[in-house]
């Protein structure tokens, strides 16, 4: 896939003015409102901010899955409103990875099975190397034929991210990935997904509310009513607590974030 280049850095994502407005009349509601934001390739950016200001949607426009209402959303060198649906779902396949907090596995199949299943779909025949290194990588290798019921929380999510990795995507999103699990397996799975960054060469947008998750990133970008309202560069958990704290993100709950501020990424 072809990619624009700025200086030496490529870039994987870029949103330009994207603006997405649900519902009609009285019931509408702007959750992003002429949002830009360029995503470099091999970057590792956490996306936080309030309740309800507009981390999912944004994650699910640049991903592909909702439709912005006006702007462009840019995958390497391709405007995805440019593409029909076919070619739209052919470009999430080949060239987008999505990894849930609720893991999405199908419980039917074994993690093998599972962590194949984008390749069969995108109807390419697996690299038995490509998968064994994606295996190793997340260490599951002796649990390739168990069921995902037969796994721990941590160990499922590291099953989707082997799936999310495995079709070697441009751009890997994650949805609170570490939302669903304690904070010592948290830690194992944040530092394997900048592990897939750092010796992998991914690109990764991490939407969480934790800011301990935040400290893996090699930036975090902060929105509050659907606009971008700032950056920070090498952030420590300190650093993005007390951002998002001054964003007023934790007034509704009167709670500090949930994982304690030790023990992060930096
Ligand atoms: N399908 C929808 N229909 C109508 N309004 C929606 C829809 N999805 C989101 N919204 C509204 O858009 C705004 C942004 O929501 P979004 O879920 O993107 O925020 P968020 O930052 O991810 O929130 P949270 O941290 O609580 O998950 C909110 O006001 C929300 O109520």
């Amino acid at each position: 896939m072809q990619t624009q280049e700025i200086g030496q850095q490529t870039v994987a994502v870029r949103l330009e003015a994207v603006e997405k407005i649900y519902g009609k009349g009285d019931n509408e509601v702007a959750a992003l409102k002429r949002l830009s934001m360029t995503f470099n390739t091999g970057s590792f950016t956490a996306v936080m901010g309030p309740s309800g200001s507009g981390k999912s949607t944004f994650l699910h426009c640049a991903a592909g899955l909702v439709q912005p209402t006006s702007g462009k959303v840019l995958v390497g060198d391709t405007n995805l409103a440019d593409l029909d649906e076919v070619r739209l779902t052919k470009l999430r396949r080949d060239r987008i990875g999505f990894i849930f907090q609720s893991f999405n596995l199908l419980p039917a199949l074994t993690v093998m099975q599972n962590i194949v299943l984008p390749l069969q779909l995108a109807g390419k025949r697996p690299n038995k190397n490509q998968i064994l290194m994606v295996v190793n990588r997340v260490g599951l290798a002796d649990r390739l034929d168990h069921l995902p019921g037969q796994l721990s929380g941590g160990q499922q999510q590291r099953v989707a991210i082997a799936r999310a990795l495995v079709t070697r995507p441009a751009v890997v999103f994650a949805d609170e990935p570490t939302g669903a699990l304690d904070t010592r397996t948290a830690a194992a799975v944040l530092g394997l997904l900048r592990e897939s960054v750092t010796a992998g060469g991914q690109t990764l947008v991490m939407v969480t509310h934790d800011p301990v998750a935040a400290s893996y990133a090699d930036r975090v970008v902060f929105l509050a009513d659907g606009r971008f309202v700032g950056e920070m560069y090498q952030p420590t958990a300190e650093a993005v607590a007390a951002r998002m704290t001054r964003l007023g993100a934790w007034d509704d709950e009167n709670l500090a974030p949930s994982s304690t501020l030790s023990g992060g990424g930096r």
